[in-house]
């Protein structure tokens, strides 16, 4: 019983620095994006996720101690929140269809900075906003370095999908050689809706691709609104890594 006990407890607390640990990743990593790409006058891009929610909170603290004008787009719901939550000035590509930088997250990132995202399933959004951006700054803590993509990211590529056509589509992708699962929510029934009112089919590949044609394909394909792959969009990736240090990636010239 002792023994048992004593054991929970070690487990209990190695998740909790863990846990920590990556938190602190994600920390540094938006902290030093937003000092190093955000300025006075700056159109901002706020992409989404767990990492995203420290940019933000850096974000608002820039804006109101260095009194910098700041006009922030949106990639999600969630982002919209963030925006509103930490009275940062608020607008959408109608208004403001140029941004200077988009600060974003990844669920995995190679050294080409090619790019898995749509983990939370906002790759839509994130991916127009991105493609307004002069410049995508990636944020992430050290899970999402990777020397090729599906190394560390198992769960496939995200693809966004119209709901009458995920079942063709699925077929389709099979016959790609990928491995299709429908996203299914956790506390709702049936499938993950996205803001797009779209289905997310997550991907699931075994070997590397040539990302850009696979991202031709599947965008090519009847039924598929967008993708998760991001291919030659990030100009900067920053990595909050296990010791505290940031490592810095710059796309490599072509
Ligand atoms: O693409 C995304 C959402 O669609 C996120 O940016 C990506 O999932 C990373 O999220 P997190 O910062 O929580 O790890």
């Amino acid at each position: 019983m002792i023994l048992r006990r004593t054991l929970m407890h070690t487990s209990t607390l190695f998740h909790k620095t863990m846990t920590s640990q990556v938190e602190q990743a994600k920390d540094a990593a938006a902290l030093r994006a937003v000092r190093e790409h955000v300025y006075d006058g700056c159109r901002l891009g706020v992409g989404s996720g767990s990492t995203v929610v420290y940019a933000v909170k850096h974000l608002a603290e820039l804006v109101t101690t260095a009194g910098l004008n700041v006009t922030c787009v949106p990639t999600s719901f969630q982002a919209r929140q963030l925006i509103i939550e930490h009275g940062l000035h608020l607008s959408d590509l109608s208004q403001t269809p140029e941004l200077d930088v988009v600060i974003d997250g990844a669920d995995e990132c190679d050294p080409q900075l090619n790019l898995i995202k749509g983990g939370g399933g906002c790759q839509l959004q994130e991916k127009i906003v991105a493609a307004c951006g002069k410049k995508m700054v990636v944020i992430a803590d050290y899970r999402k370095k990777s020397q090729e993509l599906g190394e560390q990211w198992k769960k496939g590529i995200p693809i966004e999908v119209v709901p009458m056509a995920y079942v063709p589509v699925m077929n389709k992708l099979r016959s790609y050689g990928l491995e299709p699962v429908l996203r299914m929510a956790q506390s709702k029934a049936g499938p993950v809706v996205t803001d797009n009112s779209n289905f997310v089919v997550d991907a699931k590949f075994t070997a590397p691709h040539n990302w850009e044609l696979l991202e031709t394909k599947l965008c090519r394909t009847p039924g598929v609104v967008e993708t998760g792959l991001f291919v030659g969009f990030a100009s900067v990736a920053y990595f909050g890594m296990k010791d505290g240090s940031v490592s810095v990636l710059h796309k490599p010239p072509v």
